[in-house]
């Protein structure tokens, strides 16, 4: 579904700021896939999901979507294949339009033919059926502005937006990380639901190493601007955060795992 091959990113190239962001990443992603992301703070793991999605363009390497090479293909052009839900709770929706106006957005993002945003009868129904799955009583309030919601809220809604198209590659780009343990758990199973339910192929950023473990059925590791490990769902089960302490240590020969930003919780 999709497949990373060679891919380098350089920051500043030849100035004294230069910075490696992925040294030469290659990844094969089968469809139905889940995979999750973790890795240091600087590792690349943003420049990877923006690779993805047409945010960056590679220096050098492929990206290729279905079958199809998307590497020069702009974000907007690659919007059918890939939903993206951000860390920022404002930034996958419109604060000052409504869920309906949102929601129709996203839908005609999905459509290739589809000219207007406008909502009518027809689409309304659609988006409360829609709605109506995140249990937060949204489908009753299509005409209240996205500003208005909790962050919890706002995040189940970029997930729908997200999804509802069904793009062939999902990516959470640490999407419950700015949430409560509550609606980041709310939020947690949101997303199994959605993915089991559309069988989307997705990867996930978290800085969360239980979650890394507990979802999805493969784990990569990147440091450095590298895939330092790739964990099959078998092993993965059987693991807990402490021996994915020790992987990384032993996969760089010693060095420890400093990021203050790792709960072992
Ligand atoms: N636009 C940019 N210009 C210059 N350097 C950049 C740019 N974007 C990222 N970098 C650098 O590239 C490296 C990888 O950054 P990236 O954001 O991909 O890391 P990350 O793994 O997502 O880190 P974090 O967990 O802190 O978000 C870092 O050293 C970062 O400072």
């Amino acid at each position: 579904m999709l497949k990373i091959a060679g891919v380098r990113k350089v920051f500043n190239q030849g100035t004294v700021n230069e910075k490696i962001a992925l040294r030469e990443i290659n990844l094969n992603v089968a469809p139905g896939d889940f995979i999750t992301v973790i890795g240091s703070n600087g590792a690349g793991k943003s420049t990877l999901m923006n690779v993805i999605s047409g945010g960056l363009i590679p220096d050098t390497g492929s990206v290729v979507i279905d079958g199809k090479d998307v590497t020069r293909l702009g974000e907007h052009k690659r919007a059918t294949f890939v939903g993206r839900v951000f860390q920022d709770p404002m930034a996958g929706t419109a604060p000052n339009m409504t869920i309906e106006e949102n929601l129709a957005i996203a839908y005609a993002r999905g459509k290739r033919r589809t000219l207007s945003f406008g909502v009518n009868n027809r689409k309304r129904e659609l988006f409360r059926e829609q709605l109506k799955q995140l249990d937060q009583g949204l489908e009753n309030r299509l005409k209240t502005k996205v500003g208005f919601l909790s962050g919890g809220q706002r995040q189940a809604l970029s997930l729908l937006m997200a999804t509802f198209t069904e793009p062939k590659i999902l990516l959470l780009d640490e999407h419950t990380a700015a949430l409560d343990p509550k609606r980041a758990q709310l939020i947690v199973d949101l997303t199994q639901k959605v993915v089991e339910q559309y069988h989307l192929t997705t990867i996930m950023v978290t800085h969360n190493m239980e979650q890394a473990l507990n979802m999805g059925n493969r784990l990569l590791m990147l440091h450095d601007g590298g895939i330092i490990l790739d964990i099959p769902e078998e092993k993965k089960k059987t693991m807990k955060p402490q021996d994915l302490l020790r992987a990384f240590e032993q996969a760089r020969g010693g060095e420890s795992f400093s990021e203050d930003r790792y709960l072992l919780s």
